[in-house]
């Protein structure tokens, strides 16, 4: 054996000046420990097991600089991952420099069977094997690697003639790699083997490398118990490649160029054309990796496309090896996440522990190595410092105790001794739970909560249809469970576009009757995002309350029709003299045109007392069951008739009642359904706290023809449209933090608000769009979406054509210095493409929020004109939306059609005004 180990040992002038352990001139000085495998009689205990190593891909020290300059490279140059700080702890959680090093390393050594010879020098010791006929170099970082790096005198002899030969497979006669590494996952696992009985096979490739098994290391538990701790690891350092070629090409033979179809390494990083894969990759027995990378745990980066087949690796082998080939990439050990990687509630997990995590029901999903925290009574898992990202499975003993601060709340409520963040607030109220003072809340795997120590539940979380809304809004995590789920495909694609992240958060805001809902309805018509059955009961149910109010409106008009009716005959009669000779009052006929049988007027108070009393709601869904057949009745009613008949003066009765009156009798109903055009005439959506939220994507490509799109994949890409109202939004739009993962906002202002006001409490009058002006403020210069893209809607643009003519825009004081010839300018947009005053009045709209938005912000404000009734209208708007991400902050805004850029961007100071 001694004869081994001398042969393993660098050359004698290096060991001598370089190597030598602690001072010790004699080879033997330093201690070897080795494993031999048990052939004696069975035992009831497990034995630990060591795989044979290939003593020549033992690593080694070495010169990464040296290694660097080569020229003519076929393999790639590999370069230790940056580490921050050279004195971080090591993997001990000890300092990697000084004497104690130099003894502890001497004690890994010994116990775990390890080959090295070490030489403790200004502050650093180094681990040093030769690794000569591979013609590979290896650093130690941990070891002052680095150091040895830069400085070529410390390369051992015998090591600089092996950076000239090379009989490694995919290694090109002459041609060499150097590869830094800290220490080798092999070296880890031997030491492993030694300190913990229960380690397992490795499942390597056979003697070709020595396989490699993370083991769950009592050390590694016992040191990080601090989680301030966990950030100074050392972990075993990954190679990365350079490709020494041009940019782009393959890292072997440094052919092609970007664009040529190239597999990675999953360690490493280096990129091989189809030529070079299978020389550089071999028979994969790690899935995707160098050769010289197997055994090393991949980038984490890339731990998404573990066992995900290229189209490459199809092309060039059999499905059934490909298959393997993936299977062992997602099995072999040294492809598992390493569980001291993931830390929850302040400690690395043990091995044990992460198997416990991973193969429970409901695992975290795409868990990379980091700081989580884990609520063991509700299953809420999330990012240290962040709000909930998961519902995992409850009660999995892993992790410490969670911290009050672990998701960095800032509410006074708590959950399950966690200080809960705003959107979780939200949640609780979006189910009723009443969150008012210092309140310790505990909430159970199953949705029910109640209050700390009480027995009683004040609410069931996951039984609240609209808890679902504002979870899918605000991205909190919501149970999977097919139970709570309205169409089991939707969530399927959800899921799948979350998992491609492609999906685009568009956030849709807007005062009172800006026409949100309408924007947020019509687009799920166009995209064909159906309307849950809970929806459109709700809305059915909305529409029969708004029909009875428009009725009630109407029975309202007719009795002041009739009391003026009464009032003219009074007058009348009293005109006419009668028989007697004199003016009789008394003998008016008290039944005329707009006077109602008894029924139908003792009716008709029920339902005016309803309305005033403000109870219209609570009569539902009774009330259609009920009094049907007297709606039906009074719709045939001649002074009902009479009064419809004369509903244009009837100012209180909305727009959207003539779209539906015509319909009352068949909306009354208890049968009744809307239709898609009814929910989207409806006023008011089903919404909890004024949010809704719906995902969906563009057709392609029918829809696309009046705007280019240059995205191929664009069915493929997701959007979720979230809107919100603005009074949700609390004083100073607060709330709008929780939305702070938003790619657009979407802002909606009225265009017919210039002239209206509305009356706050104290009897203050604010015109409308100055109102809404005051909001976009606000909304544009939130602390949370200062680096958003905004798209302006300007809508009800038809609604607009109707009125400007009486009521001209100058009424609004924002909007006094609106000045256009009128006498010679159309009212409406004729055929020589002038545009019409109301055209004219959007794009001063329009160039006024622009103007406000730039001096807000310095950047562009994107405006396009709305109608929300009309499908092509908001298609296009939305549309819009998607090509202002595309084009990113410093593109420029594109035209969608001629006039509404032309008229956006031109100065209000041109011809258009007198
Ligand atoms: N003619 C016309 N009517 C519209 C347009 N957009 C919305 N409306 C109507 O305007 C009314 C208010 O629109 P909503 O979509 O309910 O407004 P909102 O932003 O949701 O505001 P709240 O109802 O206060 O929540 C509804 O009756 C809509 O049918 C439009 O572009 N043209
Ligand atoms: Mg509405």
């Amino acid at each position: 054996m001694t004869s081994v180990f001398r042969s393993i040992l660098p050359g004698s002038s290096a060991k001598n000046e370089d190597f030598d352990d602690g001072g010790a001139d004699d080879d033997f000085s330093v201690e070897y420990s080795f494993a031999m495998e048990y052939s004696g009689p069975p035992v009831s205990h497990d034995i630990p097991q060591v795989v044979p190593i290939d003593i020549r891909r033992i690593p080694t020290a070495s010169v990464a600089a040296r290694a660097v300059v080569l020229k003519d490279f076929s393999v790639p140059v590999i370069h230790p991952v940056a580490k921050s700080d050279q004195s971080k702890k090591n993997v001990l959680g000890e300092s990697s420099s000084g004497s104690e090093a130099a003894e502890r390393s001497s004690k890994l050594a010994r116990s775990g069977g390890r080959v090295y010879s070490r030489k403790p020098e200004n502050g650093s010791d180094a681990e040093v094997a030769p690794e000569a006929r591979d013609g590979y170099v290896r650093n130690s970082k941990e070891s002052g690697g680095t150091q040895s790096s830069s400085d070529g005198s410390r390369l051992p002899d015998d090591a600089s003639h092996l950076l000239g030969s090379s009989d490694v497979e995919g290694v090109d006669e002459g041609r060499i790699a150097a590869v830094t590494c800290d220490r080798s996952p092999h070296a880890k696992t031997m030491e492993a083997s030694s300190e913990n009985s229960s380690c397992d096979e490795s499942s390597g490739p056979g003697n070709r490398m020595p396989a490699v098994t993370f083991r769950d290391s009592p050390s590694v538990d016992s040191v990080y118990q601090e989680s301030d701790e966990y950030e100074n690891v050392d972990f075993p350092e990954r190679p990365v490649a350079l490709n020494v070629g041009k940019k782009g090409s393959c890292y072997k033979c440094h052919k092609g160029n970007r664009f040529a179809e190239k597999e990675i390494c999953l360690v490493c990083g280096a990129k091989y054309c189809k030529n070079c894969l299978l020389r550089a990759m071999g028979d994969m027995p790690e899935g995707r990796k160098c050769i010289t990378c197997i055994g090393y745990q991949i980038d984490e980066s890339r731990r998404g496309s573990l066992g995900k087949s290229s189209g490459m690796l199809k092309k060039l082998l059999a499905s059934d090896t490909v298959n393997k080939i993936m299977s062992s990439e997602l099995s072999c050990e040294a492809n598992q996440l390493p569980s001291h990687l993931i830390c929850v509630n302040g400690r690395p997990l043990s091995i044990g522990e992460l198997v416990k995590l991973q193969s429970s029901p409901n695992p975290p999903k795409k868990l990379k190595p980091g700081k989580y925290w884990y609520d063991k009574v509700s299953g809420f898992w999330g990012k240290e410092g962040e709000k909930p990202s998961q519902i995992i499975t409850a009660e999995l003993a892993i992790g410490s105790r969670i911290a009050e601060v672990a998701s960095n709340g800032d509410t006074n409520v708590l959950i399950n001794n966690r200080r809960i963040t705003k959107a979780e607030l939200w949640m609780l109220q979006a189910a009723g739970i009443n969150c008012e003072g210092n309140i310790h809340f505990w909430l159970t795997a199953d949705g029910s909560c109640m209050h700390e120590g009480m027995n009683n539940t004040l609410g069931h979380l996951w039984a609240r249809k609209r808890v679902k809304i504002v979870c899918a809004a605000l991205s909190l995590p919501y149970p999977s469970d097919t139970l709570f789920s309205d169409s089991v495909e939707d969530d399927k694609a959800a899921a799948v576009a979350r998992d491609q992240k492609m999906m685009n958060k568009i956030l849709l805001v807007g005062c009172d009757h800006s026409g949100t809902s309408t924007i947020f309805k019509q687009a799920k018509i166009v995209y064909g995002v159906p309307f849950s059955e809970d929806e459109k009961q709700s809305i059915k149910f909305v529409i029969q309350r708004n029909v009875y109010s428009y009725i009630g409106l109407l029975l309202e008009g007719r009795a002041r029709f009739e009391e003026d009716y009464m009032v003219e005959m009074r007058r009348q009669q009293a005109d006419e003299p009668g028989p007697s000779g004199s003016g009789d009052s008394g003998s008016v006929d008290e039944s005329n045109i707009y006077s109602l049988s008894r029924k139908l007027k003792s009716f008709s108070d029920w339902l005016l007392q309803t309305m005033d009393s403000g109870n219209l709601e609570l009569i539902f869904p009774a009330a259609t069951q009920m009094y049907s057949p007297l709606i039906a009745e009074l719709w045939k009613d001649k002074a009902f008739q009479a009064t419809y008949s004369r509903r244009n003066e009837l100012h209180s009765l909305p727009k959207a009642a003539n779209y539906f009156l015509d319909r009352a009798v068949e909306i009354a109903q208890n049968d009744y359904e809307p239709t898609q055009m009814d929910i989207l005439h409806a006023e008011g959506i089903t919404s909890s706290n004024g949010v809704a939220s719906m995902e969906f994507s563009f057709p392609k490509p029918s829809l696309d023809c009046y705007m280019e799109s240059t995205d191929q994949n664009d069915s493929a890409v997701r959007y979720q449209l979230i809107r919100v109202h603005l009074s949700s939004l609390g004083e100073n739009c607060k709330w709008l933090e929780m939305f702070e993962d938003v790619d657009l906002v979407v802002l909606c202002v009225s265009l017919t608000d210039y002239d209206e006001y509305h009356e706050d409490i104290n009897g203050v009058r604010t015109n409308k769009m100055v109102a809404s002006k005051n909001a976009f403020e606000s909304i544009v210069t939130h602390p949370t979406l200062c680096d958003k893209n905004f798209l302006l809607i300007l809508n009800k643009l038809d609604l607009l054509e109707e009125k400007i003519e009486d009521a001209p825009l100058k009424r609004c004081p924002w909007l006094e210095d609106f000045n256009p010839v009128t006498s010679i300018q159309p009212h409406r947009a004729n055929s020589k493409g002038n545009p019409s005053l109301a055209q004219r009045a959007f794009y001063f709209v329009a160039v006024k929020f622009k103007r406000l938005f730039a001096s807000l912000t310095d950047r562009k404000l994107f405006v396009i004109s709305g109608m929300g009734l009309e499908a092509v209208s908001v298609d296009m708007a939305l549309r819009y939306g998607r090509e202002i991400l595309k084009w990113n902050d410093e593109m420029q805004p594109v035209s969608m059609n001629e006039s509404s850029c032309e008229s956006i961007t031109m100065d209000p100071s041109a011809s258009l005004y007198s």
